[in-house]
């Protein structure tokens, strides 16, 4: 996950290939309580690792369920509808989350317990009030503890015997589906009692050391919900009803304004369970296939773990984005999608079924033949930030013109001339931040920055990572930094490289290990051994893994760090041939986002056309201080003098050999870092590298 500032994605030239993309959010946390409320042990496999379903676990094992993970698996032991008695008040945080806070309120509500309910700010401004009011009209004790109707909420035990389960449960169906999503959800806690019924005649006794089982005189009886106004977003309640199926309770529906949860209805596990692909998710990629062509022969998109058979709704998003164009092709958990119609074709469109996925569509219209309208969109606007702005305002930074209203946006296509660099804020949405990557495909080729991209970790933490492993880049940038040994280039690279979200190549690591193959095989760095040494140096089995360097699988880290390793580089490195060797290898980390290396010729020989290159120095009493500094805290004993002549035998043997000497390559900056701190050079070099860029503040 990039946890960057910011993100900045170069022009995109084109993609192709597979992703598997995460489980769904909304199987996930449905999966999640239901096999909670369950007595037995459910194991889900391919559950969503995010923000979302972290926040649903950890409420979760505070309620006392047993959780195991294992891999992509996950094995939950439900506490069958009956809390320990007599709790402590639980405070339960439930960040972001809609599909943990709205459930979780009214299961909570039902099983008894004092808790208190709250998230980020934002889910404090996010409306609970017509579910609140559903609960209460039912019987159910809830505080508001900040604004009425919004969390966050104390909930208290309610008297299960008194519960008006004899009329209809209205509840409102035209602001949040989640609303209805969470009574169905949490209401069998009430009807699925085997106490004595008033309409089965079902009975028996709850285990010793338990609490009364839910229901009490008011259980076995059919529970009735009514929706009240116009239902939105009815796939998710189809989501709902297909897994409370899977989990025992077999819900009718008449129409869409009317469910019954059946007396005597109980969860039951059904033991295994799989999580399909997020179809929302999906979204992003199926725009990827309809914007982008790729290299020739491969020229579609496959996405993997989701198919046009989805219990999810937003899988109807392929509907739109065929409509718009694209060639969607389907089978068993799999979709495969190319570039049809371009321009794509303008859409008109009553988004109501597909709220989420609606999003990408918005970024899709900047690449129609004219201007594509989403209607019926209203629940934009009490989403994780009111999302019909957020796309108005960011899509009119990329030089779009968009007319909104309270319930739709229309977006305006952009002509090659009209694009405009944009820092788009992302208003802590994974959505608006995923969708935004799609205008890196402009014709302007102009880069697009995401700011705060690490919000993608409510529902795909590696959305970007699975982007860049199918898309290709005009250019991919490089910041190149050489200087002499021990002038801080390694530490300044590195710090850049993980501010900025790019690679990283340590180029004297590829010397280090040559040298150190070099010794290993009984070769030396003479011009007899030129070519042994330059086939090491080709077929070098290198890993670089979580700042260790494995060469075939040894962990060599510390070994190549000695001075005597840097001085076999040294030397090893004077070899034409072992240089040619080295050179696709080291190019071959220019890969997307960006890239910083460090070295002696990355700025004249591997990477020449890079966009800022440093040639970062300090005068040779520093640096042999520290370096001795170094050293000495790895507990390696030396002394000044020795590591001076050393490091001055080294810069010169570095910079006098005929094959790619270090010196500064002719456009590269200079910065003489004997005076600065290691804050102040990162910070030189970043303020260099944001002059370059095109994109005004945000
Ligand atoms: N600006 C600075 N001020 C003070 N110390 C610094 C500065 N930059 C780096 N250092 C310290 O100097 C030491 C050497 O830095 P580093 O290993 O990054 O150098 P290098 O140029 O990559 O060396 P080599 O080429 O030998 O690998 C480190 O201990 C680092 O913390
Ligand atoms: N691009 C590079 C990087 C390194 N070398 C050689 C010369 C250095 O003395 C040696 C070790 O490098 P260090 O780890 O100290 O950066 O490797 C080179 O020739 N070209």
């Amino acid at each position: 996950m990039f946890s960057t500032a910011f993100l900045d994605i170069p022009a995109l030239a084109g993609a192709s290939g597979t992703v598997r993309l995460p489980g769904s959010k909304s199987i996930s946390n449905r999966v999640l309580l239901l096999a909670a409320l369950a007595s037995g042990t459910t194991t889900v496999h391919d559950l969503l690792d995010s923000d979302d379903t972290r926040v649903m676990l950890d409420a979760l094992r505070a309620l006392g369920c047993g959780i195991d993970a294992a891999g992509s698996t996950l094995r939950i032991t439900g506490i069958g509808g009956q809390l320990k008695p007599n709790g402590p008040l639980l405070p339960l945080f439930l960040g972001n989350a809609g599909t943990a806070m709205r459930p979780l309120t009214a299961a909570l509500s039902l099983l008894g317990g004092e808790f208190e309910l709250s998230g980020v700010p934002r889910m404090h401004e996010r409306p609970i009030g017509d579910l609140v009011d559903a609960l209460t009209q039912l019987g159910c004790h809830i505080d508001y503890l900040g604004n009425p109707g919004f969390p966050p909420l104390r909930i208290r035990p309610a008297d299960h015997g008194t519960l008006a389960l004899d009329t209809p449960i209205r509840v409102r169906g035209d602001v949040s589906s989640q609303f209805l999503t969470a009574l169905l959800l949490a209401l069998p806690l009430a009807a699925g009692s085997a106490a004595p019924t008033l309409g089965t005649g079902v009975s028996s006794l709850p285990p010793e050391g338990v609490a009364p089982p839910r229901g009490g005189p008011s259980a076995g009886r059919d529970i009735v919900i009514e929706v009240v106004g116009e239902l939105i977003s009815k796939p998710y309640i189809e989501i709902t009803l297909n897994l409370l199926a899977r989990f025992g309770i077999a819900v009718r529906r008449e129409g869409w304004e009317r469910f019954t949860i059946p007396a005597g209805s109980r969860y039951s596990s059904p033991g295994d369970i799989h999580v399909e692909a997020d179809a929302s998710s999906a979204s992003y990629f199926i725009a990827l296939g309809a914007i982008a062509t790729g290299a020739p022969g491969q020229n579609s998109i496959r996405i993997e773990g989701v198919g046009a058979d989805s219990i999810q709704g937003d899988i109807r998003f392929i509907e739109a984005a065929r409509q718009m164009g694209a060639q969607v092709d389907s089978g068993p958990n799999w979709l495969e999608v190319r570039r049809g119609a371009w321009p794509l074709k303008a859409i008109d469109l009553d988004a109501n079924h597909i709220p989420d996925a609606a999003m990408t569509l918005a970024v899709m219209a900047l690449y129609a033949d004219g201007p594509s309208t989403l209607r019926n969109i209203a629940s934009w606007r009490v989403k994780e930030t009111d999302r019909i702005d957020a796309m108005a305002n960011e899509l009119r930074k990329l030089g779009a013109t968009v007319e909104s209203g309270p319930d739709f946006i229309r977006v305006h296509p952009l002509a090659q001339a009209g694009w405009l660099p944009a820092s788009i804020r992302t208003y802590d949405d994974h959505r608006v931040a995923m969708c935004f990557s799609l205008a890196a495909f402009n014709p302007a080729r102009v880069p697009v920055r995401i700011l705060e991209p690490h919000c993608v970790a409510k529902t795909f933490p590696d959305y970007f990572e699975t982007l860049f492993s199918v898309a290709e880049a005009f250019e991919v940038p490089v910041i190149c930094i050489d200087g002499p040994t021990a002038s801080g280039k390694g530490t300044l690279a590195a710090e850049v490289a993980r501010l900025l979200g790019y690679h990283y190549l340590d180029s004297g690591s590829l010397y280090r290990v040559t040298g150190l193959a070099m010794r290993r095989a009984g070769l030396s760095a003479d011009p007899q051994h030129e070519a042994q040494v330059a086939a090491l140096a080709a077929a070098l089995p290198l890993h670089f893994t979580e700042g260790k360097v494995l060469l075939a699988g040894e962990d060599v880290s510390d070994e190549i760090r000695t001075e005597a390793a840097g001085m076999d580089a040294s030397r090893v490195s004077t070899l034409p041939a072992v240089r040619a060797a080295l050179l696709a290898l080291q190019q071959r980390f220019r890969q997307l986002p960006g890239l910083v290396a460090d070295g002696r010729d990355m700025g004249t020989v591997i990477f020449p056309d890079a966009a800022l290159k440093v040639f970062l120095t300090a005068s040779a009493a520093q640096r042999a201080e520290r370096r001795h500094k170094q050293l000495i805290s790895k507990g390696i004993s030396t002394t000044l003098d020795s590591l001076r002549s050393d490091l001055e035998a080294r810069d010169a043997r570095d910079s006098s050999r005929s094959v790619a000497p270090l010196k500064p390559a002719q456009d590269a900056r200079h910065l003489d870092n004997s005076q600065l701190s290691i804050e102040q050079s990162i910070d030189q070099v970043l303020n260099w590298w944001q002059e370059k860029q095109p994109f005004k503040p945000a």
